[in-house]
């Protein structure tokens, strides 16, 4: 009989799902977030071959020396910004990630964001509760109705952001590398420039990379109305949160929604919790009970794939998947 191949999870995966892999796979436990190299010795690590993990492991050069059976690494997260890619892929390890199944759970966040710095709704709750309306009324607030929101980035999740955003009759822009046909109808193409200079809001859609860390930063907040509000639900260092906190301060724009930041988790401490005008959330954009079990299923069925040679339905680098056909 075939030896089971051995995986790390160091992922939440329920008990149901968890038998299941334990009837095809030898489970090897890491708790979430630490560094199996660490956890675990160097005998238990050599015959590893596969691992589903969270974005809080950082599938580095130094890991990927650590595991050197590894054949598949199954992120629980469609975002694969801890991972090397170039050095996973020079060495052969299949990276699978969760694009598809939190695109509804993302877009509900982006739009709840706009909704409260366009309405104020974090302080007018603090308002009620505190006793401030019995002595006079709560300040007036902005439509969002009629007002033009830019989109940065069109992949999937903005795309459904813009759908959303057609239902309060808001006027949709993006730019991206490039055009995109499956936009057509949705939203505008502009370019870079012109997108900040147009949004009455400004959303994140774009991934975390070398491209885009800091891509976000004086010179592009400078171009956005003082009116505008500035969203990401993406990765906290796609903008230079220094920068923005700076606008912030001067009034270069109105107002923030953020759910990522540089610093995960946000210490009490940070200069952005201190802004009134600005809405945090703790990176909770994929956070429900059933998204995160959509997320988890697939994480889960494309490492039980890659490992038993079915074609993994969601791969980052399929390129080694085919050179292994
Ligand atoms: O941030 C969440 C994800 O990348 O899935």
């Amino acid at each position: 009989m075939n030896q089971k191949p051995k995986v790390i999870v160091s992922a939440p995966v329920p008990p149901d799902l968890r038998e299941q892999l334990a009837e095809r796979c030898e489970i090897v436990e890491v708790p979430t977030g630490q560094n199996p190299a660490e956890v675990l010795g160097a005998d238990a690590r050599a015959t590893i071959e596969g691992m589903v993990c969270t974005v809080r492991t950082k599938v580095d050069q130094a890991l990927l020396d650590a595991l050197p059976a590894l054949k598949v690494s199954s992120n629980f997260a469609v975002g694969f910004d801890n991972v090397d890619l170039a050095a996973a892929t020079q060495r052969k390890v299949l990276i699978c990630n969760t694009p598809g199944v939190l695109d509804g759970a993302v877009a509900d966040v982006t739009i709840g964001l706009m909704l409260c710095l366009s309405r104020n709704l974090v302080a007018g709750d603090a308002f009620v509760r505190s006793g401030a309306w019995t002595k006079g009324a709560f300040p007036l607030t902005r439509d969002i109705r009629g007002k033009t929101l830019g989109l940065l980035g069109m992949g999937r999740i903005g795309r459904v952001v813009a759908r959303a955003a057609q239902a309060f009759d808001m006027k949709v822009i993006y730019h991206n590398r490039r055009e995109d046909p499956q936009a057509e109808g949705l939203a505008t193409y502009v370019e870079r420039d012109e997108l900040f200079k147009s949004s009455d809001v400004l959303s994140m859609h774009i991934p975390l990379s070398a491209e885009t860390r800091h891509s976000i930063g004086k010179r592009e907040l400078s171009l956005m109305k003082p009116t505008a509000y500035l969203i990401n639900t993406a990765r906290g260092p796609v903008i230079d949160e220094a920068a923005l906190i700076d606008a912030l301060r001067a009034g270069t724009i109105a107002g923030a929604g953020l759910d990522v930041m540089e610093q995960e988790p946000l210490p009490a401490d940070s200069p952005l919790c201190a802004l009134p005008n600005v809405v945090l959330q703790a990176h909770v954009g994929s956070a429900t009970h059933e998204t995160r079990r959509a997320m988890i299923d697939l994480a889960v069925a494309n490492l039980m794939d890659a490992l038993s040679g079915k074609t993994p339905q969601a791969m980052v680098n399929p390129e080694v998947w085919q050179a292994r056909a």
